[in-house]
């Protein structure tokens, strides 16, 4: 399999592994069509609260496979579009899932490799990463992967990247903000551990909306709809069953409880989480 999928402990975490070490994690067409499907279904799984995307071996990902990418070069123009959205609607699932994502980024991550990273809503980057947005020295573009990146860090860093290819380390990832933490390599799992802890703890129908919001902001001129959306949507969540249970919990000096539905979709069933 060229993705490992796990579900792991805790309960509600899932760990989908990039399994092609050989070429570095590189992405073909399977691979592509494999992490998407998963995080599709996953992402709709109401027992699945995080999603974790880890690689095996010493890089995290190389990008598109140029193997892939050279043979498809030999192929018509339609087949290479219809080739290029399965990549871009990889990234955009990934974008757009209503469970938090984090990347472990252990090694080197290189053009679409980045895309990876910058799609996932947290990337915790071990020292030894390394990062490149190497497409001009191949002759390509980092197109279906801006969105992303340009999203993460600017179009100023990004004219900077792009355009010098040159390679970057975890530290300068962090300052850019294309990676939220970055640690040591043997604390990668033990900071992922405690990063996990407190997704669980919050309640999973606020952070998909959170993240909705998130985007909803992105991609809006500060305007007075946007200012009354967002005073729109919290008027609402403040009688949703989360908050009311979130706010009681705080209140009694307890732990909340968060309500999910069953796996098979048959009952409500409580999810007991500690703070
Ligand atoms: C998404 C879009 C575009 C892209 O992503 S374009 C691809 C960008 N990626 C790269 O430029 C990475 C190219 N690879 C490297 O520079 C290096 O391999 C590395 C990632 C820095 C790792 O170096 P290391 O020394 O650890 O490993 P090797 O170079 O010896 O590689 C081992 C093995 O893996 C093969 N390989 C590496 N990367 C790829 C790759 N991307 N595709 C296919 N194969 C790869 C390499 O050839 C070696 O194979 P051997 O048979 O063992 O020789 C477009 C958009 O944004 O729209």
């Amino acid at each position: 399999m060229d993705l490992l999928v796990e579900t792991v402990e805790p309960r509600g975490v899932v760990r989908l592994t990039l399994n092609r070490p050989e070429v570095r994690n590189a992405f073909d067409d399977r691979l592509i069509a494999e992490l998407t499907e998963a995080v599709l279904r996953h992402g709709r799984d109401p027992a699945v609260r995080v999603i974790v995307l880890a690689a095996q071996g010493r890089a995290f990902s190389a990008g598109a496979d140029l193997g892939w990418m050279r043979r498809m070069a030999d192929f018509s123009r339609s087949e290479n579009l219809i080739d290029a959205l399965e990549l871009a609607r990889m990234l955009q699932v990934i974008d757009l899932c209503p469970k938090p994502t984090v990347a472990l980024v252990q090694g080197v991550a290189y053009g679409g490799g980045v895309g990876l990273v910058a799609a996932c809503d947290i990337a915790l980057a071990a020292e030894p990463a390394l990062f490149c947005l190497s497409e001009v020295r191949l002759g390509l573009i980092p197109a279906v992967i801006s969105p992303y990146v340009i999203r993460a860090i600017g179009p100023r860093a990004c004219r900077r990247l792009f355009l010098t290819a040159e390679t970057f380390g975890a530290q300068r990832a962090l300052g850019l903000g294309l990676v939220s933490d970055v640690v040591a390599a043997d604390a990668l799992e033990g900071v992922a551990a405690a990063v996990i802890a407190a997704l669980l703890a919050g309640a999973p129908e606020a952070q998909s909306e959170v993240k909705d919001l998130i985007r909803l902001v992105e991609n809006s001129v500060m305007d007075e709809a946007l200012l009354r959306e967002s005073a729109v949507r919290i008027a609402d969540r403040r009688s949703s069953d989360e908050a009311r249970e979130g706010m009681a919990a705080f209140l009694e000096k307890r732990s909340p409880v968060w309500m999910t539905p069953d796996p098979e979709g048959e009952e409500a069933r409580a999810c007991f989480h500690d703070c």
